[in-house]
């Protein structure tokens, strides 16, 4: 009887799950036929960019990373890289790190990248580098090796072992500080009271794009790292909260125009990809009803003889054109450029006036009262006592 009744409660669980499998194909493709209907193939005319070359808008680039040890620093290093290297006007240019895992190791990872970036953005200009990423460039076997190359080669691989060795020891130890400024900056992660989930917002600027300049004398982009305050009274909602910080502290900062959102896990393959954003962005036509523009995902290591050859075509690249169609593609989560508009409108829209959407920045990006809005904008409180979050669909969806 036992086992009849167990063969019993296993064909129960087991039917319908047989009937998923069965039923499954045929619904997933009757649900796609609709992204059939008026597939849109865009295209991009270079010599459009030309008459805005003067004018181009500036780009707040977020990246979100949440732990040291699951999200290496060091892989983080190479997706700041391969953005900081954009071919996009430097002066117009910044990013913004959000650090989940409150860690000096993370701090440490954009201390090395904005050191390394200075020998890396001109060595990537002067030599029409295409992987700007230092690990996919040094990886493939795209390269002349020749002096120059061995150099940087070398620099690369002394930054990526400075930052493995950091995070081994779990420490930033005194070797690795080389001021009073560092050294305060890292003595926060060990003041009294901190912890992971009660803190103060740490906000540090490793690269200002007024000021730090690269080997060759070009101004470099800004590079912010960002720590929001965390309590244990207030949740933090993870990825969207962060993002939510990011978008108001660099309102205050420089209130770009247009956004990038990345995940650390991730680089970008193509230097061009800004411009070719602007593309859609500046095309007057399409710029009223236009909220972001998603690059496709490629992901590597799917299995082992990587038969998908790194790409999803039908969800990456057949399915946005039809969705394209209708009314849009969806938001992957990552590498979608949005129009900072785009996020305001709502209830939440014009509480803080530095963020209204015309507000040109004029002060630099370290300035004191800079620097203490931002912290304003990194706050508990600041989301607490405003409708930022608790309106709309965001963190209750
Ligand atoms: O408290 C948190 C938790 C996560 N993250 C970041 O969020 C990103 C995505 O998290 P991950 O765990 O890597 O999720 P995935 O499943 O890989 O991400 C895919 O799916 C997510 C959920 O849809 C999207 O947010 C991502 O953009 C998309 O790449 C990473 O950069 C994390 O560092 C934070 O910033 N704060
Ligand atoms: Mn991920």
């Amino acid at each position: 009887m036992e086992t009849a009744a167990a063969a019993a409660t296993a064909t129960t669980v087991n039917g319908p799950y047989n009937s998923f499998k069965i039923m499954h194909k045929p619904f997933m493709w009757f649900t796609s036929q609709s992204f059939r209907t008026r597939p849109i193939a865009s295209e991009q005319f270079p010599e459009m960019l030309e008459k805005f070359e003067d004018d181009f808008p500036v780009l707040d680039v977020f990246i979100c990373t949440a732990d040291p040890y699951r999200e290496p620093p060091g892989n983080l290093a190479n997706t700041i890289l391969s953005v900081l290297a954009y071919d996009y006007p430097t002066e117009k240019l910044s990013i913004y790190v959000s650090d989940d895992g409150e860690s000096e190791l993370t701090l440490f990872a954009l201390a090395e990248a904005a050191r390394f970036g200075v020998h890396w953005l001109p060595f990537c200009r002067e030599n029409g580098v295409v992987e700007r990423c230092p690990d996919a460039y040094f990886s493939s076997d795209n390269y002349a090796e020749n002096s120059q190359l061995h150099k940087i080669k070398l620099m690369y691989e002394i930054m990526i072992t400075r930052i493995n060795n950091v995070v081994e020891r779990g420490k930033v130890n005194e070797e690795h500080i080389s001021n009073e400024d560092e050294q305060e900056a890292y003595s926060k992660y060990s003041s009294d009271g901190f912890t992971p989930h009660h803190h103060p917002s740490i906000i540090q600027v490793l690269l200002a794009n007024n000021k730090d300049k690269d080997i060759t004398n070009v101004f470099m982009p800004n590079l912010v790292y960002i720590s929001r305050q965390k309590s244990k009274t207030s949740p933090h909602h993870f990825k969207a909260g962060a993002l939510n910080v990011l978008l108001r502290v660099s309102g205050i900062m420089t209130n770009g125009p247009i956004i990038l959102t990345l995940d650390c896990d991730m680089y970008s393959n193509d230097p061009s990809t800004p411009k070719r954003a602007l593309y859609y962005f500046l095309d007057q036509s399409i710029w009223p009803n236009l909220a972001f523009v998603q690059s496709p995902q490629r992901f590597h290591g799917l299995n082992w003889a990587d038969i998908y050859a790194s790409e999803f075509k039908a969800l990456a690249h057949a399915n946005p054109m039809g969705m394209d169609g209708l009314c849009g593609p969806n938001y992957m989560g990552t590498g979608c450029f949005f129009k900072r508009r785009a996020f305001f409108g709502g209830p939440s829209s014009f509480e803080q006036q530095e963020m209204i959407q015309d507000h040109v920045v004029n002060k630099p990006i370290e300035a004191q009262t800079i620097l203490e809005q931002a912290h304003q904008m990194a706050s508990v409180n600041y989301e607490n006592q405003t409708n930022w979050g608790s309106q709309g669909m965001l963190y209750k969806s």
